[in-house]
């Protein structure tokens, strides 16, 4: 998937906004998410091989807050000739439209339904697999149970639920320590003590982690079945849960 260099922060700027999946982040995206997500290639090519194994003949998987289509691709390539359809849903214009082309780019003869909307508004039904790779993060905290009850109510039984995102720790003393190491692999990917600063206060009001434990009792109260973490990489998860 092509991608810009992101030098979004790399200049001072006398405000910082809010973090918005604009134009500009959409346009560097690639770039922006595999040199700030410790494990990233990997969890997408996991997500892919979770696929394979999981998802059903003539079921639906949902892609929820898709970007540009990476986890898509890597499910669609696993699960040819099963009939099968592929949700993958963004609000954001941008994204959307980049993804398509990126879509449009291999032959495949699983339907991709690619929708620009809100995915607290997507009906989930028939679904073997759910993904939210790094998306429920940026939901308002008390909007994320109802988004996860109504992707239950949407799985067969046996379905499963891939959730990667960033963790909070309560352990204070950890949470320094696996933050420290999460920034040393931004400064290692060559992001500037500036671009990381400034980056961090875009994203204070509108990424809201919650903690491994908030995760793994918010799935089992809903219903799910089995719970797991399956990859970590200091203060980055991605989780699995079967209905
Ligand atoms: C960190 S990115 C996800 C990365 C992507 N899943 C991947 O694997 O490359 C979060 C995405 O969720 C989208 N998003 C956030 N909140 C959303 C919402 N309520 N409805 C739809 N999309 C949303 C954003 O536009 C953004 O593209
Ligand atoms: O926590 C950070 O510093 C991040 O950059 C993380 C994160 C994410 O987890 O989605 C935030 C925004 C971008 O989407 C890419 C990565």
């Amino acid at each position: 998937m092509n991608s810009s260099q992101d030098t979004i922060y790399a200049q001072p700027a006398d405000q910082i906004a809010d973090f918005q999946f604009d134009s500009r982040v959409a346009g560097v995206f690639g770039d922006m998410i595999r040199r700030s997500v410790p494990g990233y290639a990997q969890i997408i090519a996991t997500i892919g091989d979770f696929a394979h194994r999981s998802v059903k003949p003539g079921t639906r998987v949902y892609d929820l807050g898709c970007s540009l289509g990476a986890a898509t691709l890597s499910v669609r390539r696993q699960i040819e000739g099963r009939d099968c359809e592929i949700i993958a849903v963004d609000y954001s214009e941008s994204m959307v439209k980049r993804c398509q082309e990126n879509l449009s780019a291999y032959v495949s003869d699983t339907k991709v339904d690619l929708i620009q909307g809100d995915i607290r508004d997507i009906k989930i039904e028939n679904a073997s697999m759910v993904i939210l790779n790094f998306t429920l993060q940026f939901l308002p905290p008390e909007d994320r149970i109802l988004l996860l009850q109504r992707i239950f109510n949407g799985l067969k039984k046996g379905g499963i639920l891939v959730l990667s995102e960033k963790l909070r720790f309560e352990d204070q003393a950890i949470q320094e320590l696996l933050d420290a190491q999460h920034l040393d692999f931004k400064r290692a990917n060559g992001y500037s003590e500036l671009e990381i600063s400034q980056k961090r206060s875009a994203l204070e009001n509108v990424m809201k982690p919650d903690s491994m434990q908030t995760h793994e009792t918010r799935l089992t109260d809903i219903g799910f079945s089995h719970f797991s973490t399956w990859f970590q990489c200091f203060n980055f998860a991605s989780m699995v849960a079967i209905k």
